[in-house]
């Protein structure tokens, strides 16, 4: 069925209007917003960023408050402040549903010199592809949210839903010290709130749009090996040591095998059971295998079937070695032994594992292994982060509502898929705040974000802007006589 008439106006503004949202997109990007990189230039620009998404919600008329957030504690002694949390709200009718959304303006590190073709944060198109850091994560999304809501200001139409935002400027560094807020507010701004839109991921398919219902979660570990803190030569202690080196290697070789299993004893005990029906829902998917493999230009992956792979990604946890730090990792044959290195990987992790259970589990591993090496040197095992998977009931409101929205806008049902990364807010906003949530990408498959040339296309940017408008509506709509299965 076509959009009701003054939806229809709506998305012509949001047409009519469109060089404009990328004009914003641009002067956001330029923005170096980096979270990762702990450096005074970076928090000075995150800080900048956040001024002016702050500046732009209350020009809309929203009430903004800007939240102080500390500082962080970096490993190495040093302080840094904390980005502000902006927490705004537009509209307080109480016959309306009041939906929530939450978005990040911090951006991965991005260098020129590592391969971009164009300088990162000067958005740049190309046949209709806006390449820039941030540009799909989580900028672009961010903005089209908020030029949705600023298309019913600018048309004087009422806005068909209380609107509340949290955005924040640390979620690629773990999102840091956001459950405290997140504690402290839930009785508070998010009292009012019926339901949370976080659109901070991707389709899985370059053309047909996408619904989530569920992320992974992580725990990242660090485990130190140290005989002492400065290097060897390994022409004069070579033979007579317990390398730190070979410690750690044999430790990260014991973690997983060869066909990705991991090696933890017990990790697998909590993994919900697969059913019959589960199984239908992945064969339902749009996912063209052979194309995905040759996009990522990997030869071979672990799997050969479509629902073994999402199954793998989505379902099951995975174990990833990340790196060492205090590796000779430079070219050039140096014969040092390092003294002290840090070995880094992480588990993802699905329902119903749990963090803390992990954490035992991997820590009892690594002991184990290291105690039958008999090394003189010293371990620590410690979980630097630990993100709670998050699934969601697809049936709820806020489901039917985006799947709606979608069809008006694209005229296609979505892609139900689950997402292999972490976006940590979710499961904060269920288990803390006690919040529905429901997350709606607007990028493609192909937006490679993290990675060098992180596009947008244009075309996905403004559709997705008239998916939130059209969301607005529908939302309305079911909080006014909702759909009796979705009554949660
Ligand atoms: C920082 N961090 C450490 N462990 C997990 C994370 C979050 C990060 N989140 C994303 O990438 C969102 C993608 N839309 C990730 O999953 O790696
Ligand atoms: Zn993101
Ligand atoms: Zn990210």
């Amino acid at each position: 069925s076509p959009a009701p008439a003054p939806l229809e106006k709506v998305f012509q503004y949001i047409d009519l209007h469109q060089d404009e949202s990328v004009q914003m997109l641009k002067e956001w990007v330029a923005i170096e917003s980096d979270s990762v990189q702990p450096v005074p230039h970076f928090r000075q620009e995150l800080f900048r960023m956040m001024a002016v998404a702050a500046d732009m919600l209350q020009r809309l008329g929203a009430h903004v408050a800007s939240v102080d957030m500390g500082s962080q504690q970096l490993p190495d002694g040093q302080s840094l402040p904390i980005p502000p949390v902006i927490l705004a709200e537009l509209g307080d009718d109480p016959t309306k549903a009041t939906v929530c959304f939450y978005g990040h303006l911090d951006v991965q590190p991005a260098d020129r010199a590592d391969g971009w073709l164009t300088d990162p944060y000067m958005l740049t198109e190309v046949d209709g592809k806006l390449y820039g850091r941030g540009a799909t994560d989580n900028k672009g999304p961010v903005l089209a949210w908020i030029n949705a809501v600023s298309a019913f200001r600018a048309l004087e139409q009422d806005l068909p839903v209380n609107i509340k935002f949290i955005i924040e400027g640390m979620e690629e560094a773990g999102s840091v010290a956001l459950e405290e807020l997140m504690e402290k507010e839930k009785d508070r701004f998010f009292s009012g709130v019926d339901y949370v839109v976080i659109s901070d991921n991707l389709w899985i398919s370059q053309r047909k749009p996408a619904v989530t219902y569920g992320t992974r979660g992580n725990s990242y570990f660090t485990v130190e090996v140290k005989c002492r803190d400065q290097d060897f030569h390994s022409g004069t202690f070579g033979g007579i040591l317990h390398e730190p080196m070979a410690d750690l290697v044999a430790l990260l070789g014991s973690l997983v095998d060869s066909s990705g299993r991991i090696l933890v004893p017990g990790i697998y005990d909590e993994v919900a059971p697969l059913t019959e029906e589960e199984i239908n829902t992945y064969k339902a998917i749009d996912l063209d295998l052979e194309e995905y493999q040759n996009s990522s230009q990997v030869a071979k992956f672990l799997f050969d079937t479509k629902e073994e792979i999402l199954m793998h990604l989505w379902r099951y946890p995975s174990l990833s070695i990340h790196g060492i730090e205090g590796a000779f990792d430079e070219p050039g044959a140096k014969t040092v032994i390092p003294g002290r290195v840090i070995g880094k990987f992480s588990i993802r992790l699905v329902p119903h594992m749990n963090v803390s259970e992990v954490e035992k589990q991997v820590t009892r591993h690594l002991e184990d292994v290291f105690s039958k090496r008999k090394s003189s040197n010293k371990m620590v095992v410690s979980m630097a982060l630990g993100l709670h998977p998050w699934i969601a009931n697809i049936n709820s409101t806020q489901y039917i509502a985006a799947k709606r929205a979608i069809r008006t806008v694209f005229g296609t049902d979505p892609d139900m898929i689950r997402d292999g990364s972490t976006i940590p807010i979710a499961k904060m906003f269920q288990e803390i705040v006690h919040k529905r949530v429901v997350m709606i990408p607007l990028g493609a498959v192909d937006d490679g974000e993290h990675s060098q040339n992180e596009k947008i296309n244009r075309w996905n940017y403004i559709e997705g802007t008239k998916v939130f408008a059209a969301f607005f509506f529908e939302m309305a709509q079911l909080h006014e006589s909702p759909e009796p299965s979705s009554l949660m």
